[in-house]
């Protein structure tokens, strides 16, 4: 019995272990996982059952003595976790640089404060000497929304960088930490500068409206937060506007978001009178002073109506620690009071490990309380060695590597983001492992190619700063490297690749030419550069109307680029309808036997090929494949039936979409002594994928949006037959006291103009995000539509 015990609690432990790896392995792989698990934490805490908790805290204890047991043996092996023993030799004084690290981001639902606040940290922390607002009436903006585009509109289009330092008070003593800050923009059309950023980011600030709590953009966020494990600290801003109420906001990060949260602080005075905060770990109340509230003013004495409150929230945070803590819980349950140190300690062992994000408060505009927001990123965020972050080791059949924040390792960088400045490319990277040093040659994982570092710069929003090396856990830019965005760099010495962020698919598509044919290589360079940067926006030609297509998540994406190549590139551009970016398939075997023949005088054309087309098992890629035996095609003429069928699936038969889904197998075929030619062989291939395909029950695509609504209760109704009439699929509804969140399947082709009746149909109370979800066959119908108006777009082209 004893024995089989022992087992048991033996393997739970590695499975806990192994679990545990999960939540802290940056890979998108373990992103579902992920999200499952955070799912079922649920709340462990029942005052009236303490005895269950007593229990599960003692059997948690004991596992976990067996679970170093397990790491202690899985550490033997080399094979595993080679770096490990690296770990333990860690210098101190590396240690300590480390400790004082922060790589975070600020992402939010559009318009929640997060460049205005970025503005104050940039403020308090000496980065810039005066505040210049969003949309202001001095008309210059804020420092991280530098694009003149951005400014004009008051929206964050592009994420940007910048650094500072925060000296934190501890103890009376000061500490300084180095903070790498992005700031991301909320529209869901950008979404790729919220993946890219996350993805070599440690920490995030999630920040929220004081009005409006958790909104229909800030379920994406958590998503993508959770998505790439990112531990965050939530900040409810505009704290000074009517009807502001942080209670709420706490309430729906544990509803919607199911992430244990609890307030570190509570608001002295509310709206126009929001003077400051009352530090429930300290139990001090907070002002700010000065001009722009610069000057921190710590009081140990508590307004008096808000003791009360103080208390209760108080012990609020310490009830929802012990669920989510075993040292707290035990305190709890002894009922003796934690000490600061003990309450601080376990808010940051919580937020670390992805089980409890901490509450602040304060309002950006009104210059209070955002010094306390960033001790708590110092607090409780985590520093570069304290994520797990993996690289897959090309060298030993792709074995998972931990990645280790240590200057004089071997260098390992991910180039996140690519962006064209006045002096060339400049490539953004988060250096994880070694040393980055100008002038030294590093190695391009993808590519296998050596490139020199010329240039290294810290950037400051559009400003940079050089510098002559960056060290490990850091962000930089550099220039003179060509490279894609997600590739890895290392020193030549490693086979380590890193999985790259989640790059979702463009919807929306439209035609678009220069007004002059004189701006055609300026149109040119935009079209290829603005590709590079954003690997969100697509660009093709039709083969046959010869128009240029580009495609990206939304309206707004596109119009952006078309307004930015009109300033950046002096380009006038005419654009057709956006169209939705749909997808054609096949739904059944055929076999094909195509003969193409031509004899016109001199040599003629002849390829002959056969084989059959099918369905692939998943709708992610389109597969050629040659079985020929007996040499009736030769290698070069295959490899032209290739080229021909990838042609094809650019422009499908039925629609002129992009083809997804087709396998196309080639196993016998027929060449001619003189009239055979590669240019034969791909013509053949290209008139026996129309014909098999139309044969093949074609089918066409619908991008499907995953859409989150939130409105007030009363406009329920409302909104069900809204969806109702666009048929779409609810799949869940969440009420809350005042508000609820729907989430549904739409088809992308039925939201348009749905922003302006949701806004009809709430009293412009409503608001709603979609986002990419996966492609599904179109009703019978619409495909029926969609063929004939094509069809007869081509017969008025071919008149
Ligand atoms: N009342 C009040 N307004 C605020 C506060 N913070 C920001 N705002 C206003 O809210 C609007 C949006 O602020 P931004 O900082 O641009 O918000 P954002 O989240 O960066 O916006 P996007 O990046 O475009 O999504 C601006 O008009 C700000 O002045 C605040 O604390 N109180």
């Amino acid at each position: 019995m004893r024995v089989n015990g022992l087992v048991r609690a033996q393997s739970a432990a590695l499975s806990s272990l192994r679990n545990g790896a999960r939540l802290g392995c940056r890979s998108p792989l373990s992103a579902s996982q992920h999200c499952a698990s955070t799912a079922a934490l649920q709340p462990l805490w029942s005052r009236d059952a303490n005895w269950v908790r007593v229990r599960e805290v003692r059997a948690r204890r004991w596992q976990s003595g067996a679970a170093a047991a397990v790491l202690e043996q899985a550490s033997a092996d080399p094979s595993t976790l080679a770096q490990e023993t690296i770990i333990e030799n860690l210098n101190p004084e590396e240690a300590a640089r480390l400790a004082r690290v922060r790589n975070i981001g600020i992402a939010a639902h559009i318009d929640s404060g997060k460049t205005t606040a970025t503005e104050r940290v940039l403020f308090y922390t000496g980065r810039i000497n005066s505040i210049h607002e969003v949309r202001g009436k001095d008309a210059v903006g804020a420092k991280m929304d530098s694009m003149d585009l951005e400014r004009e509109k008051g929206i964050t289009i592009q994420s940007a960088a910048t650094f500072c330092d925060w000296v934190k008070k501890e103890n009376g003593k000061d500490e300084r930490y180095h903070i790498n800050l992005i700031d991301t923009p909320g529209h869901i059309d950008f979404t790729i500068e919220v993946e890219r950023a996350l993805r070599v980011l440690d920490g995030a600030v999630m920040i929220l409206c004081a009005v409006s709590g958790v909104q229909s953009q800030t379920i994406t966020v958590d998503r993508q937060m959770r998505r790439y494990n990112i531990p965050r600290i939530s900040f409810v801003n505009k704290m000074d506007r009517m009807g502001a109420n942080p209670w709420k906001a706490v309430d729906q990060i544990n509803q919607k978001l199911r992430i244990p949260a609890a307030a570190l602080q509570v608001p002295i005075g509310r709206e126009d009178g929001f003077l400051g905060v009352v530090d429930l770990v300290r139990m001090k109340a907070i002002y700010n002073e000065g001009a722009k509230g610069e000057t921190i003013v710590e009081k140990d004495e508590i307004p008096a109506d808000l003791v009360e409150l103080a208390k209760e929230k108080r012990a609020k945070l310490i009830e929802t620690l012990a669920d989510v803590d075993d040292e707290i819980a035990e305190i709890f349950l002894d009922e003796r009071e934690p000490t600061i140190e003990q309450i601080k300690a376990a808010i940051r062992r919580a937020t670390i490990s992805l089980k409890f994000t901490p509450v602040l408060m304060g309002s950006a505009l009104a210059d209070k309380a955002v010094q306390p927001m960033l001790d708590a990123v110092c607090d409780y965020l985590p520093n570069p060695s304290e994520v797990e972050n993996l690289a897959l080791d090309k060298k030993r059949q792709e074995a998972p590597v931990k990645l280790v924040s240590y200057n004089s390792l071997p260098f390992v960088g991910l180039a996140f983001k690519l962006e064209e400045s006045n002096f060339g490319q400049l490539t953004y990277i988060r250096v994880y492992q070694g040393t980055l040093k100008k002038g030294m040659n590093v190695f391009n994982a993808r590519s296998d190619k050596r490139v020199k570092i010329p240039k290294i710069v810290r950037m400051h929003s559009d400003e940079m700063e050089e510098v002559q090396e960056i060290g490990a856990g850091e962000i930089c830019a550099v220039f003179g490297v060509d490279c894609a965005s997600g590739d890895t760099f290392t020193d030549g010495t490693l086979g380590y690749t890193m999985t790259s962020m989640f790059v979702p698919e463009p919807v929306i598509s439209l035609s678009i030419k220069p007004k002059n044919t004189k701006d055609t290589p300026n149109f040119s360079k935009a079209m290829s550069r603005f590709q590079r940067e954003d690997p969100t926006f697509r660009v093709h030609v039709d083969p046959e109307s010869q128009e240029t297509i580009i495609s990206g998540m939304g309206e707004l994406h596109l119009d952006i680029y078309v307004e930015r190549m009109r300033r950046e590139y002096k380009v006038d551009c005419e654009t057709g309808q956006p169209q939705v970016a749909y997808r054609e398939t096949i739904t059944s075997h055929v076999p094909f036997d195509h003969t193409l023949k031509k004899q016109t005088g001199g040599a003629g054309d002849f390829a002959r090929v056969i084989g059959f087309m099918e369905p692939t098992e998943s709708l992610a890629d389109n597969k050629f494949e040659q079985r020929i035996s007996g040499g009736t095609i030769s290698e070069k003429f295959l490899f032209a039936c290739e080229k021909g069928f990838m042609a094809s699936c650019i422009k499908g038969p039925l629609l002129g979409h992009k083809v997804l889904g087709t396998s196309m197998v080639i196993n016998d075929g027929a060449t001619h002594m003189t009239d055979s030619s590669e240019m034969a062989f791909k013509m053949a291939t290209q008139q026996a994928f129309r014909k098999a395909f139309m044969a093949a029950k074609p089918q066409v695509l619908e991008p499907l949006m995953k859409t989150t609504i939130t409105a007030p209760n009363e406009f329920q109704g409302n909104i069900v037959g809204l969806l109702n009439k666009r048929n779409a699929v609810i799949n869940d509804t969440e009420i809350g006291p005042e508000d609820f969140t729907l989430y549904a399947d739409c088809s992308l082709n039925s939201m348009f103009g749905f922003s302006t009746q949701l806004r009809a149909a709430t009293q412009g109370k409503g608001e709603f995000s979609m986002e990419f979800s996966h492609y599904s066959p179109a009703p019978p119908q619409l495909q029926k539509e969609l063929v004939a108006k094509y069809e007869k777009a081509q017969k008025d082209r071919n008149k």
